[in-house]
């Protein structure tokens, strides 16, 4: 479908954009759609029955042939609604011997493809055909890609820079990938070029040939997604869920309630302690941090009172992260803390950029890398709060994290601790998401079950510890950690090659300070609790256990569609039983209505 880059055809023939709304008014199934009964099979035994809407329009285009650019808000399900009818193709394909691979997929970060190869692999299990999908990346020894090559995969994921690493070095030749090439689909399309692969796209470009279906995904428009439009499509359909002019809606899914609140940059801890200890929010909980030192901080904060949580930054070996992932979302653990630190000037040379030269790698080794990716794409699965301890530095920022939840059909929940200082971002954040005062479902209200009284009582004992925990105890925990991961890195990398289905033997949650926490600080004396806190307490979790989610197991079921209204964000003040400020259910649209998650445990 595409025309190369250099093509008279280039700028001309965008369809006019498809009004998803409208074909959403009829229920559609996946087998309406026109998939394979293996892939239908497939999906069920994810406990995936109904396609989201970007996937009902997004299928038979694909399906079709067609060139599709798919702008869909974040969790919307843009991975199946490209890997279904990709692999519905391949299977259809006249078997050729082929050098290259059918489909390219590319991804800006490591975490993404790897992501992205667990669900292509896991579908072609569970469909029973002879597709073989492999994952490169930068950090591979070339022979490795010639190794992974040879076998003739189908399917390739990786990072654009990584192609452009194939081709020069000879492991990829251009003539086979013209010859080959069926389908490119360029994924988290909006944030290929901001990670500085543009270089790497466009020496690509010239060899796609131009029978190749080309797909660009994306959860948000940009000038760069424009770009790439330009240089790969040139006969397309433009998807847009929702349809542009509701700015809110388009990149907010309604699912996720949001709730800010008012406090000191001091007193952040006393705030987050207050909202765990006192059980005011939802498990599993994904805290963001901006700093990689406030997320050792607050982790050796919280251990003091007996909360495990697993810290997930840029410093951590890939191995480490990738398993830290796996373990918070097989539900091995409930507290994730984030710093979704961005590219850097100081880390570029860490990434996958293809310019980088060796030695200076070598030194970066275990700096922070550039291609780490924690917020945009990442699918943390059943994260039912999102909580900013920093506020991010931009709205799209913001956008992204509150994203981390209320992904396909579930519900969520965020909360931002907001200082004085961060109080002109929130503005702008606010402003950018169309928080309007007078249109209740619009605007981000203060999180009314945390009394000032219920902050209060806690305020001794966390100033206490607070004090502990110093620059140094920060720091040496950091280097403790960095070096537990670095060796667990190499131990899983040696161990997971012989025994690639034992993930769960290291823990991520570990205690890093030498003392065991106090017993006194353990548990919240009931003098310490005003009645109103027990009943918010209390209430969340019966809503917990009305949504199945007091254990693990249970998390990894359904959750049923009438206990959604049991949320108590949505019916619940603390000054009272009167019902929040924003009603949730107000908000719920169509696409958001169901509670069915689907709940995999990666192997
Ligand atoms: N039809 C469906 N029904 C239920 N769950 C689904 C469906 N399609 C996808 N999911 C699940 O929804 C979650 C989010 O999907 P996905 O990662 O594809 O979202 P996305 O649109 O790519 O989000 P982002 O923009 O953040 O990358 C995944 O766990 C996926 O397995």
């Amino acid at each position: 479908m595409a025309e190369t880059t250099n093509s008279p055809m280039a700028e001309t023939m965008e369809k006019p954009p498809k009004d998803i709304e409208s074909e959403d008014e009829e229920e559609q199934t996946f087998e309406s759609l026109g998939l394979d009964g293996r892939l239908i099979r497939a999906l069920n035994k994810k406990k995936i029955d109904k396609p989201t809407p970007i996937q009902q329009v997004a299928i038979p285009l694909i399906l079709q042939g067609k060139d599709v650019v798919a702008r869909a808000k974040t969790g919307s399900g843009k991975t199946f609604a490209y890997l279904l009818p990709l692999l519905q193709k391949l299977f259809t394909l006249e078997p050729k011997n082929k050098l290259a691979p059918s489909a390219i997929v590319l991804v800006p970060t490591r975490e993404l493809s790897q992501q992205v190869y667990t669900e292509v692999s896991s579908l072609i299990e569970l469909c029973r055909v002879p597709l073989k999908v492999v994952q490169l990346t930068s950090s591979m020894p070339a022979p490795d890609w010639r190794t992974a090559l040879a076998a003739l995969p189908e399917i390739l994921v990786t990072t654009p820079a990584c192609v452009k690493k194939c081709l020069s070095d000879g492991v990829l030749q251009p003539t086979s990938i013209d010859e080959s090439l069926e389908i490119l689909v360029l994924d988290e399309a909006d944030l290929l070029l901001s990670y500085g692969y543009e270089g790497d796209i466009k020496a690509l470009t010239p060899h796609i040939p131009k029978r190749c279906q080309c797909l660009l995904m994306s959860a948000t428009s940009s000038d760069d997604v424009e770009k790439l439009k330009k240089l790969i499509l040139h006969n397309s359909y433009i998807l847009t869920l929702p349809e542009v002019g509701d700015i809110k809606d388009e990149v907010i899914p309604k699912n996720v309630q949001q709730f800010w609140i008012s406090c000191s940059a001091r007193d952040k801890l006393l705030y987050i302690l207050s909202l765990l200890k006192l059980e005011l929010i939802q498990k599993k909980v994904l805290i963001f941090t901006n700093t990689i030192d406030m997320g050792f901080r607050l982790k050796l904060f919280l251990e003091k009172f007996g909360i495990r949580s697993a810290v997930l930054n840029s410093e951590l070996p890939q191995n480490s992260r990738l398993h830290i992932l796996e373990e918070f979302n097989a539900g091995l653990f409930d507290y994730l803390i984030a710093t979704d630190t961005s590219k850097s000037k100081e880390n570029e040379d860490n990434g996958e950029s293809s310019i980088e030269p060796k030695k200076s790698r070598k030194h970066a080794k275990h700096k922070a890398d550039s291609e780490f990716g924690v917020v945009r794409g990442i699918d943390f699965k059943n994260v039912h709060t999102v909580v900013n301890l920093d506020m991010p530095q931009s709205a799209e920022g913001y956008v992204h994290r509150i994203g981390r939840t209320g992904r396909a059909y579930s519900t969520g929940a965020s909360i931002s601790l907001v200082s004085p200082d961060e109080m002109t971002i929130f503005e702008e954040i606010k402003s950018f998401l169309g928080d309007d005062e007078k249109d209740d479902s619009n605007s981000i209200p203060p999180f009314p079950l945390l009394t000032k009284n219920a902050v209060e009582s806690l305020r001794y004992r966390a100033e206490d510890v607070a004090k502990s925990v110093t620059k140094i105890a920060v720091r040496e925990s950091r280097a403790q950690d960095l070096r537990n991961e670095i060796l667990n890195s190499e131990k899983l990398k040696a161990h997971f090659e012989v025994n690639p289905r034992d993930l769960d033997l290291l823990k991520h949650d570990k205690a890093l300070s030498k003392k065991p926490p106090a017993p006194h600080l353990r548990d919240v004396p009931d003098y310490l609790l005003d009645a109103t806190t027990k009943e918010a307490s209390k209430t969340v979790k019966l809503a917990r256990a009305a949504m199945g989610n007091t254990n693990p197991a249970r998390r990894h079921g359904f959750k049923r569609k009438s206990k959604k209204n049991k949320d108590p964000l949505k019916t619940f003040t603390a000054e009272g039983h009167k019902r929040a400020r924003r009603g949730g259910m107000k908000r719920e649209g169509k696409d958001g209505n169901g509670n069915h998650r689907q709940k995999k445990r990666k192997t």
